[in-house]
């Protein structure tokens, strides 16, 4: 691409938003470096989605087994420090192999903190280091209250990687990594308490749904703090103290901020090419470039408008591959994202919401799945799920929430992404009988 520079792209950060792209972008011959000062595979990988799926697993078989009854016996419970070891050894060796992928295609794997001295120019660990094209893919980090003894509190990696499970949680927030975390330590026996900033849980997530996961919590004993106006945290001898509402107190073993996460611009001195990061991360435009033409953003940092997530960081890295590599110079166009919470009942979604559909005058038709008879496989309590369709009879949205909502939702996918009609839709024959093939013959 270029002989003026000693690389054509340079990614900072090596997340799903660089090494997804920058792989194969190195290995059509393009000359590609990735810098990261941490573990490759960033947030995700280490200290997000796969670590977290992984403690997930012993939640689910619990579940199961709750569900099938009498047909088993015995107590299920879960071993933490057992779980913690699985995760480990399920994460552990992902860093080295992602680096072997970069390394294999031809990438050069800069170690080290990058910063901007100017906009081909970048130091890592004070060494310049030049490139025509430069992406930015450092991701956000977590939010800290600011209000006196944050420091007393943990983040989500820290609860990633606890060595024993506290008694007592107490985790501020209700969005995500809350309630997600909030099942996890529940189900392994720990008393939780989640503080919200206001009235809602999950305010992304269709709240009929939203509120059969909060009642089922309640009943396995988590507590629910409605605006609880968290003023303080300090040290009680070997526990922590939150102070909240009017002038109320906490006792609690372990806390969880999941406040929500900020852009990683510390030390990246964007000031030296003229950025700046808002609350939603860098400003790009239509093609993912930043006020300075050759300076990318992607994923977590890119204000896009688009949900922080993996598919779209991966999305948007394998845009910039394409367009590094000439294969294109179309602007970004993203296609239906669904996204899940992991909590057990999960509640997964895609496409149209019901709020949007009410507006447009669309069709909203709601299944009871509980009394579906491939949902009785299970017994699942709680199953249902709302599927909307346009003036044409096209899927265009759907929610679910059910232990199975994250591959029902996969499984009707193709027909929103591809706007499928009837005729194309019953062209779609799955396995029978299996979750795929209920989740479009259930009505
Ligand atoms: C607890 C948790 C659970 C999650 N679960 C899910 C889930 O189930 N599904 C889902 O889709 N999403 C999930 N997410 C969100 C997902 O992890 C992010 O959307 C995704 O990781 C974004 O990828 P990224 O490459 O943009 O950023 P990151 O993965 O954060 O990567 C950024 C990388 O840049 C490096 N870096 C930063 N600054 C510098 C610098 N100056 N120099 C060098 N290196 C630097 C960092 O060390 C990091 O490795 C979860 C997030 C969290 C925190
Ligand atoms: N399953 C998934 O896909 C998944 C799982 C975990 C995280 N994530 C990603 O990570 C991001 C971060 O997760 P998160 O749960 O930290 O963020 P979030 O935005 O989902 O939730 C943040 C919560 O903190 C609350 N809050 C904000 N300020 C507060 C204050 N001052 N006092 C009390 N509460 C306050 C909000 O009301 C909200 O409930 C998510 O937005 C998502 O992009 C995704």
């Amino acid at each position: 691409m270029s002989e003026n520079f000693e690389y054509d792209v340079l990614y900072i950060g090596a997340g799903h938003a660089a090494h997804d792209g920058a792989a194969p972008l190195a290995a059509t011959g393009v000359k590609v470096a990735v810098v990261e000062e941490d573990l490759i595979g960033g947030t995700c990988t280490n200290r997000g989605c796969n670590a977290k799926i992984a403690l997930d697993q012993a939640v689910m078989a619990t579940r199961n087994a709750e569900h099938l009854g009498n047909m088993l016996q015995g107590n299920l419970t879960i071993d933490w420090p057992h779980t913690m070891a699985h995760k480990q050894a399920v994460i552990d060796p992902q860093p080295a192999d992602l680096r072997r992928k970069l390394t294999q295609a031809g990438a050069t794997v800069l170690t080290g903190h990058a910063q901007f001295q100017d906009a081909h120019t970048v130091l890592v660990a004070g060494t310049p280091h030049t490139a025509q094209n430069i992406v930015i893919a450092t991701g956000m980090v977590p939010h800290r209250l600011a209000i006196p003894g944050t420091e007393l509190a943990h983040d989500s990696s820290d609860f990633l990687n606890l060595p024993q499970l506290p008694k007592h949680l107490t985790i501020i927030g209700s969005g995500y990594i809350s309630l997600e975390f909030a099942t996890i330590a529940n189900a392994a026996g720990a008393d939780v308490t989640i503080m919200l900033h206001g009235q809602t849980v999950l305010r992304h997530f269709y709240q009929p749904y939203v509120q059969l996961v909060v009642a089922d919590l309640k009943r396995r004993g988590v507590t629910f703090i409605p605006t609880a106006n968290v003023q303080a945290f300090a040290r009680q001898g070997d526990q922590y103290q939150v102070t909240y509402g009017h002038d109320q107190h906490l006792t609690t073993d372990w806390i969880l901020d999941a406040t929500g996460r900020v852009p990683n611009v510390a030390d990246l001195s964007l000031d030296q090419v003229g950025l700046t990061a808002g609350p939603a991360g860098i400003p790009v435009n239509q093609y993912l470039q930043t006020a300075v033409p050759n300076i990318y953003a992607a994923g977590d940092i890119a204000a896009t408008g688009q949900p922080k997530l993996t598919p779209v960081a991966t999305y948007e890295s394998k845009y910039l591959m394409r367009r590094f590599s000439g294969q294109t110079t179309a602007a970004l166009k993203v296609p239906a994202m669904p996204s899940v919470v992991f909590t057990s009942p999960r509640i997964a979604q895609v496409g149209e919401t019901v709020a949007q559909a009410q507006e447009q005058g669309d069709t909203v038709r709601e299944n009871d799945l509980a009394h579906y008879w491939y949902y009785q496989l299970d017994r699942e309590p709680i199953a249902q799920s709302l599927q909307i369709h346009d003036d044409q009879g096209r899927l265009v949205g759907a929610t679910e929430v059910s232990d199975h909502a994250p591959d029902a939702i996969n499984a009707l996918l193709p027909a929103i992404t591809y706007q499928l009609d009837s005729d194309q839709v019953s062209q779609l024959v799955g396995i029978f009988p299996t979750l795929g093939y209920a989740a479009w013959h259930r009505a």
